[in-house]
């Protein structure tokens, strides 16, 4: 029940309308927005001038003025008739819009007269005009409160976060939802349907799905609408000159423990970030981010928590997140507490392999987010200080595509009495792991036999709580080799749980991998805390939608000047990509604006002689440079001035600059280039890029960047109402690659070798080129070799000569 004040509000501001009239109303706007949204025949078109809508057939044929739940008056009969005449003319224009083609709403409220379809605006205006006077009770039809009438107040349909219906503040019924006008309204007999066609219509409008209760799109948003003007200007912009506005330039930055993030190169004004910080208040961005990182389920397809921020925090934090009641932050410990202790036994030699010798390689088996991440930290700890002595001595590798090539390269010289599988895998059921990890046990047991022991000693998993009986049948020790993570963490999010801190503790040990967690920390803190205008990861965010849907670019780059952080790219494409690639609003509403860009790179200065070309004077895409103040190594040669990392460096603060300004047709001349050559040697400049300079390339910054890229993609997906964190469209490929897999097994075992008939003539084909050819190659017909051992050669064959001679036919493979 709403309080009293407010229930008197209600009666008083609005004695005519019913709650339910209200609720048809906005059923039938959004019934009406979903199918112009769908549709390519109906548009809309927001009134520059008023606060009306227009919705028309881009035929130019018919058009349906005043759509408007903005119409909607409230404080006398002749307006509440008006209001009604709205409520019916949309439900049955709905009805009847898909069936006929040209329909002047107002006849039909009444007469239920179609229009020909050669009827003219004019033409349906007067009708419309006509059938209104004739409804109205006190006969003068709309008479001078014509729905656009400025005199008129408005109330505004506005959404609370779970996505129900509240009318907005501006209006006598402020925060009263529909709920509570029911129970308010529902006994005013006046308000009842008065007559057959309003019962037809409530019969209607109570069979539209409940679906249809939800909100616009953030692009009907007038901050969205805002922006997009803006963009206009902006694209007649050039960044060579904003890049002369000192005022400009000293605003657009800002700094976090150590991280130094410059946009001033980004084609944006602080009028635009302004206009972000409105679309970002819009789309209520604080209170989502306090959503996630207090456990909120708010990937509601899968009914989970996102809580990769729970990951990295402080045992200080125990007790302050709880997800179906159990203390998130408290698991977390324990699970950290497990593999610290686990890491000192495995470094420390007190466990060791099957036939008692100290394992110093390990395998990590795992795919996508169960590898992407592990792998990105591992590269960067492999020339940082202490992970260069941590590591002596032991090995890591990581064991992804289901390719047996993969298999072959990985372990061919590997001692498997020497080496420890993990198999990551949140679900324990992803195919390609899942036959990656029995090849990797098969090749345990070629070399020691299948004792279930050999097993129990070389295999750990990270898995989910939920797959513990999964991993039991594999044969893994599940109270000491068993690492678990929980629904809450999306694997593209678990670098920082188990899937990334085995492996790493194991090689460089528990406390560098600590070292990773707290710079996470550190920026989630800040992302969390600090004001929008001064938070990285929401700039940075904000800035993606600005590119994206407003700017049109719908690629972006990330060059990190470091190769240490070579497979950084890889990471945050799989990261941004699986998030924020989706087409279905968080309101199950096909969305209509650009989102999700196609996310790639490379180390600097290797990217600059592949692709730096295109991005120079191809196509526009946005940059990310990331560069260091120190390096993990630097080199300063006697017969050099400048050490290694100036050069790189300089090519860092060189490109921004390049990609901004360009350079004019003028400048060219004037450097004596013959005048064929001269467009050829011309940069349009005007291509945005961003600058992030850290300290150095350290385990905490390596947590520092992970954070800020996950959540510059939360924030993306927040601001267009994505689901950021489910990801159904990888479910297609892989159901279809059963199906593939059953056409396959049936065909190898067909004696009479029957051809491959899926129902697909262009798939049944290529994989009946694919068999013949197959089994035309393979000596015994069937196009399948029996393999006995895992790879080809043992790791024993595979090692060089005990001298390092590598001349000559020594040591090669055969
Ligand atoms: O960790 P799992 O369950 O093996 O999944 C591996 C990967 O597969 C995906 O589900 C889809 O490719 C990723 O999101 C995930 O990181």
């Amino acid at each position: 029940m709403p309080p009293v004040g407010t229930a008197n509000k209600v009666t008083r501001g609005n004695p005519n309308a019913t709650s339910e009239s209200i609720r048809y109303l906005i059923c039938a706007q959004e019934r009406l927005n979903a199918m112009v949204a769908s549709s390519s025949v109906y548009n809309r078109e927001r009134s520059e001038t008023s606060s009306e809508t227009h919705f028309y057939r881009t035929d130019r044929q018919f058009e349906l003025h005043n759509l408007n739940l903005q119409h909607l008056s409230h404080n006398n009969e002749a307006k509440t008739m008006q209001y009604r005449i709205f409520l019916r003319q949309m439900c049955l224009v709905l009805h009847l819009l898909p069936v006929h083609g040209f329909i002047c709403p107002a006849v039909l409220c009444h007469s239920r007269t179609k229009l020909p379809s050669s009827c003219n605006t004019r033409q349906s205006h007067a009708l419309y005009t006509k059938a209104s006077s004739r409804t109205s009770r006190n006969g003068k039809g709309f008479g001078g409160m014509h729905p656009t009438s400025k005199k008129i107040r408005y109330p505004e349909i506005v959404y609370d976060e779970n996505g129900n219906v509240q009318l907005s503040t501006q209006s006598d019924i402020a925060g009263t939802s529909a709920l509570e006008l029911d129970e308010h309204l529902s006994d005013d007999q006046s308000l009842q349907p008065q007559h057959q066609q309003q019962n037809r219509v409530q019969k209607f409008i109570s069979n539209i799905p409940k679906v249809l209760s939800k909100p616009p799109l953030v692009s009907a948003t007038p901050e969205w609408r805002k922006l997009q003007r803006h963009a206009q200007q902006i694209k007649s912009t050039h960044l060579r000159d904003l890049l002369q506005d000192p005022e400009r330039c000293d605003a657009m930055w800002a700094e976090h423990d150590g991280v130094y993030y410059d946009y001033s190169r980004q084609q944006a004004t602080l009028e635009t970030m302004e206009l972000l910080f409105d679309l970002a208040e819009r789309q209520d961005l604080v209170k989502r981010i306090h959503a996630m990182v207090n456990g909120e389920k708010i990937n509601f397809t899968e009914n989970r928590a996102v809580l990769h921020t729970a990951l990295r925090a402080s045992k200080d934090d125990i007790g302050t997140v709880f997800v179906d009641g159990v203390d998130a932050i408290k698991e977390v410990h324990e699970v950290l507490d497990q593999i610290k202790e686990f890491t000192e036994a495995f470094r420390s030699g007190k466990i060791t392999g099957y036939t008692g010798k100290r394992m110093r390689n390990i395998v990590s088996v795992g795919i996508g987010g169960s590898y992407l991440g592990p792998e990105f930290l591992a590269e960067v700890l492999k020339t940082e200080e202490e992970g260069i002595n941590s590591s002596l001595g032991y090995s890591l590798r990581f064991l992804a595509n289901v390719d047996p090539v993969d298999v072959e390269r990985t372990c061919a010289d590997l001692d498997p009495e020497e080496t420890l599988i993990i198999i990551v895998s949140k679900t324990f059921t992803t195919a390609e792991t899942m036959l990656n990890a029995r090849t990797m046990r098969q090749w345990l047991w070629d070399f020691m036999g299948d004792d279930v022991e050999v097993v129990r000693k070389h295999v750990v998993a990270c898995s989910s709580v939920s797959a513990t009986e999964n991993v039991k049948k594999f044969g893994v020790d599940t109270e000491k080799y068993f690492f678990r993570f929980w629904d809450w963490v999306g694997g593209r999010y678990s670098v920082c749980g188990a899937a990334g801190a085995v492996p790493i503790s194991l090689l460089y040990g528990f406390d560098l991998f600590e070292k990773f967690l707290e710079g996470a920390r550190s920026m989630d803190q800040h992302f969390i805390n600090a004001p929008m205008r001064e938070n990285i990861p929401i700039i940075m965010g904000l800035l993606g939608v600005w590119n994206s849907s407003f700017m049109g670019y719908n690629s972006r780059a990330l060059i990190p000047y470091a190769q240490a952080l070579l497979r950084l790219p890889a990471h945050i494409q799989q990261l941004d990509m699986e998030s924020n690639g989706k087409r279905i609003s968080r309101h199950g509403i096909e969305i209509d604006y650009p989102v999700g860009e196609v996310d790639f790179g490379e180390p600097g200065t290797n990217s600059q002689h592949s692709f730096f070309q295109l991005i120079h004077q191809g196509q526009t895409i946005p940059v990310d440079f990331l560069g260091f103040v120190q390096s993990q190594h630097d080199l300063l040669m006697d017969s050099e001035q400048l050490s290694s990392h100036d050069e790189l460096m300089s090519n860092f603060f060189a490109q921004p600059d390049a990609l901004a300004n360009g350079k004019t047709a003028e400048e060219v001349r004037a450097e004596g280039c013959p005048e064929e050559l001269v467009m050829h040697k011309v940069f349009d400049g005007n291509r945005p890029s961003s600058s992030l300079l850290f300290p150095q390339l350290s385990a905490y910054v390596t947590g520092q960047i992970l954070s800020l890229y996950e959540h510059r993609t939360a924030v993306q997906g927040f601001i267009w109402d994505l689901n950021s964190f489910d990801q159904w469209g990888v479910e297609l490929g892989k159901k279809l690659a059963v199906d593939i897999k059953g056409h396959l097994l049936k065909a190898r075992y067909d004696p009479k070798r029957r051809p491959i008939d899926t129902g697909s003539p262009a798939t049944s084909r290529i994989l009946n080129y694919y068999l013949k050819n197959g089994r035309d190659a393979d000596e015994n017909g069937s196009g399948i070799k029996t393999l006995t051992s895992v790879t080809r050669l043992t790791h024993r064959e595979h090692y060089p000569p005990p001298i390092h001679d590598l001349g000559g036919n020594v040591g090669k493979l055969s």
